[in-house]
């Protein structure tokens, strides 16, 4: 076995970004343009944690420079590997928080030419990357609770 197999995933982390943190009914979609096997693919805005820093410092550092927006950080969105990480293949292992924007207006600055709020009933609306899929049903039934306690 070469040293490779053996190699911790990077780190990655992405934001859940909806309207309202209290109650979530849309959903912010991002499309890449890089690199090409990805280009096109729809995902949650994020990028790789920088060593020493913290995958929420990270998110908050990637937001601004991806979109141009201040969050206020939320619950994390659970997935099955350690440290409640979603798999990305078996390279990168992706830490997901919900965020709701504070300060700006998300524009596609990097990384994507093309941002879509999609509606509760809609999230499947665009392509998500294949990875993407279970995180977004996560994300869904996660909104659906949110919904469900405020009601
Ligand atoms: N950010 C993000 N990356 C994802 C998602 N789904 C998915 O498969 N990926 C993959 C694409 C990339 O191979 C990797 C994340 O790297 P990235 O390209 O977003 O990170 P970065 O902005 O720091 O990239 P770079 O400048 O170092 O190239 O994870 C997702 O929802 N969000």
């Amino acid at each position: 076995m070469s040293t490779d197999d053996a190699k911790d995933p990077v780190e990655v982390v992405a934001g859940a970004v909806v309207d309202d943190l209290g109650r979530p009914g849309l959903l912010l979609a991002a499309r890449r343009t890089e690199p090409p096997d990805l280009a096109g693919g729809w995902e949650l805005p994020g990028g790789k944690v920088d060593p020493g820093e913290s995958p929420v410092d990270a998110l908050h550092r990637e937001l601004a420079e991806e979109l141009g927006v201040e969050v206020v950080v939320g619950d994390l969105v659970e997935g099955p590997l350690d440290r409640g990480r979603w798999p990305l293949g078996t390279a990168y292992a992706m830490s997901v928080f919900l965020a709701q924007i504070t300060d700006g207006v998300p524009e596609p600055l990097e990384d994507h030419d093309e941002l879509r709020w999609l509606p509760a009933d809609d999230l499947y609306a665009v392509a998500w990357l294949p990875a993407d899929l279970p995180i977004v049903r996560a994300i869904e039934a996660l909104a659906a609770d949110c919904r469900r306690f405020r009601q």
